[in-house]
């Protein structure tokens, strides 16, 4: 699938925020975000599953080493709703990558590529994007 937006030749630095402000469409299924080298090389695939490959309100997040994906880790919380606006905010450094969402819920995901710059960032799925912010 397209991604809705996809951003290459960046220079993401450890530290730096990548801020996504957008809308969850009422009828969303799935949307995720991905951060890496390119498409084939993630330190970060954040998938929030409403109602999507059997998972319910489901985070998944897992890592993609040349187009193999890693072991995936499932979050406990879900601060997403259908129809709401949310603002995300991902950073990292060399140990793990940090998710921050509407500023008060904060995920964590391990640096598996141990990568210290960012040249990828796509949002796909079911996420209407008002702005990107890198600062
Ligand atoms: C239980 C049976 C085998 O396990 C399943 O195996 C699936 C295939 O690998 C897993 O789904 C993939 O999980 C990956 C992360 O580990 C990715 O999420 C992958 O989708 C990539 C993707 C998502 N999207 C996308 N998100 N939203 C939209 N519209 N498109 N586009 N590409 C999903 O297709 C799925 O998460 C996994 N489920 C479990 C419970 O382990």
């Amino acid at each position: 699938m397209l991604p809705r937006m996809a951003f290459h030749h960046l220079s993401v630095k450890p530290g730096e925020c990548i801020k996504v402000k957008g809308q969850v469409p009422p009828d969303a299924k799935s949307f995720a975000l991905n951060l890496g080298q390119d498409a084939s090389d993630l330190i970060l695939h954040f998938n929030a599953r409403f109602d999507s490959l059997g998972d319910i309100k489901t985070i998944v997040c897992n890592s993609k080493a040349s187009g193999d994906w890693g072991l995936e880790l499932r979050e406990s919380q879900f601060p997403f709703e259908e129809g709401e606006e949310t603002k995300i905010c991902v950073h990292f450094d060399a140990d793990e990558v940090t998710v921050k969402i509407n500023g008060d819920h904060t995920i964590k995901f391990p640096n598996r590529l141990g990568l210290d710059s960012a040249e990828y960032f796509s949002v796909e799925g079911d996420f209407t994007i008002k702005s990107v912010k890198f600062d």
